[in-house]
């Protein structure tokens, strides 16, 4: 079978010791044995990401109110218990991240299923920032707390 196109930035190289294939980030110049499935990343990580979250806000909240409900009275533990069901639901394939985040997300980017867009350094606070530029495509963060509330980030590209 011809060997299908790797995702940019890649190359396949043959171990001379095994003779086994593995590949090679250009950028890099790490390797890694499994066959990449997502273009290869920049030294120093990439410039934008595209997340898409899940955000259950609190009696805290920079903005207690959302499209969901005027004044949000839920404590910072309430929510996080709240956020970590969410995140177990998808884990375990009960649901999708775009099912729940369409219904149950405290922010306006509900209405597309928790999409964000792409966005760079400096766009959003930091703690969501450093948390989205930390994952791998397709990962799914633990809880992260901005001052917005408690947000659960998955990043797809
Ligand atoms: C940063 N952002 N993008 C959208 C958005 C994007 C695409 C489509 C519709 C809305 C909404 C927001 C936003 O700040 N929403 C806030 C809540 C919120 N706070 C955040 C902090 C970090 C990342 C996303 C966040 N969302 C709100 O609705 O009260």
């Amino acid at each position: 079978m011809a060997d299908e196109e790797l995702p940019a930035g890649w190359e396949k190289r043959l171990s001379r010791s095994t003779g086994q294939a593995y590949y090679l980030n250009v950028y890099t110049k790490e390797s890694q044995w499994d066959r990449p499935t997502t273009p290869a990343e920049p030294a120093g990580g990439p410039e934008t990401v595209q997340c898409s979250h899940l955000l259950v806000k609190h009696s805290g909240s920079r903005r207690p109110s959302s499209w969901r409900q005027d004044r949000i009275i839920r404590s910072k533990e309430e929510a996080l218990e709240e956020i970590k069901a969410y995140r177990e639901q998808i884990v375990s394939g009960k649901a999708t991240f775009a099912e729940l985040a369409t219904s149950y997300s405290d922010c306006s980017s509900a209405k597309r299923g928790g999409d964000l867009g792409p966005f760079g350094h400096g766009a959003m606070q930091q703690p969501f920032e450093l948390a989205a530029f930390a994952l791998k495509v397709g990962e799914l963060s633990e809880p992260v707390f901005t001052d917005s509330g408690v947000h659960i980030i998955m990043r797809t590209a």
